[in-house]
């Protein structure tokens, strides 16, 4: 797959604390790449870097056919963090003026914008101020204004943040169609379940360091290891004593065990003890959100997961 954009040994400090450091990555064309990580990582620090809205002390960034460093903005569509909109003009002036500002011919604009509306249940707004937008609804119109432009990469910095359930949903049905019809994006978020629906590759940074960067389906296979919940009064100790168990986490009758990477699960079940009061079992593996809070909490070692899924043990 063709790289979009390519980020090499990216290395930030303010003033004397190192923020991010050797943060390398790809994002490909028709692929969505999440940048993850807890509160405080980096993860808007580096897409700063990326948009040069601030400058790296170390390492490179590169779009697809431009030379190192030079940024082509009119290609590129950012959702920053900090949402923000012009707040005395109507709506339709508001997208034409970011679809001027890439030199996107403005009857295209229009046309786009409408039908943008009208996906984002905007229908009829092209005429209402700014301001008398809701949170969410302000949300939208940037969204459209950082995608009217057909950017071949797309930068969207936490866009499911303050949008309702339904709202979550239609970005993400549009984000996927965009990857579809070819365009690159780099999506940072805190909704691991959005995540996990959308994303093709992942990146996640923690104190300002790679920790996770692979496919969805390496990162998966690799560190989503298998949990089994027990319904059924049990000793907690007796759990953490099985083969293969990691820890136990345990809520009234409710217990979860966390399995080791490598067990083999038809002869986990058959080590059960015969007195285990199982009112209900199931073995399920581990979902993103929590792989996100074992290797946050630092429960995981460090891996690199490879192109191709080899995982190297730090
Ligand atoms: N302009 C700045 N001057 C000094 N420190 C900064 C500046 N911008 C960010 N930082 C620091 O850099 C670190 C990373 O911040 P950044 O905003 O990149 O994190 P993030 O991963 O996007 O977090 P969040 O999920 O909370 O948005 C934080 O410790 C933050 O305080």
């Amino acid at each position: 797959m063709e790289p979009i954009l390519t980020v090499r040994d990216l290395g930030k400090a303010f003033k004397q604390t190192q923020i991010i450091q050797n943060i390398s990555f790809d994002v490909h064309k028709g692929e969505i790449m999440a940048i993850l990580g807890p509160n405080g990582a980096g993860k808007s620090t580096t897409i700063r870097n990326i948009m040069g809205i601030m400058y790296p002390d170390e390492g490179s960034v590169q779009f697809h056919n431009h030379p190192t460093g030079e940024i082509p903005r009119h290609k590129i569509g950012y959702l920053p963090e900090e949402r923000g909109l012009y707040k005395n003009v109507n709506v339709m002036d508001m997208i034409l003026y970011l679809a001027e500002l890439k030199d996107y011919p403005l009857k295209k604009a229009r046309q786009r914008a409408m039908e943008y509306l009208a996906k984002l249940g905007l229908e009829g707004k092209e005429k209402v101020s700014v301001e008398e937008l809701s949170k969410g609804m302000g949300q939208k119109v940037q969204f459209i204004g950082s995608v009217i432009h057909e950017p071949e990469l797309l930068i969207l910095d936490e866009p499911f943040s303050g949008l309702d359930p339904v709202s979550q949903e239609v970005f993400k049905t549009e984000i996927q169609e965009l990857a579809n019809q070819g365009t690159a994006i780099l999506l940072s978020s805190h909704q691991m379940n959005m995540v996990e629906e959308v994303c093709d590759r992942l990146f996640m940074i923690h104190r300002g360091q790679k920790v996770i960067y692979g496919s969805l389906e390496d990162v998966k296979n690799q560190y989503a290891n298998f949990k089994s919940t027990i319904r059924g009064k049990n000793d907690v100790g007796v759990l953490e004593r099985l083969a293969n168990v990691q820890r136990v986490e345990q809520k009234g009758d409710v217990s979860v065990a966390y399995l080791t990477p490598n067990v083999h699960i038809p002869s986990w079940l058959r080590q059960l003890p015969e007195n285990l009061n199982i009112q209900e079992l199931s073995i399920d593996r581990i979902s993103l959100h929590e792989i996100f809070i074992d290797v946050a909490t630092d429960r995981h070692v460090g891996h690199d997961i490879q192109e191709g899924g080899d995982r190297v043990a730090k």
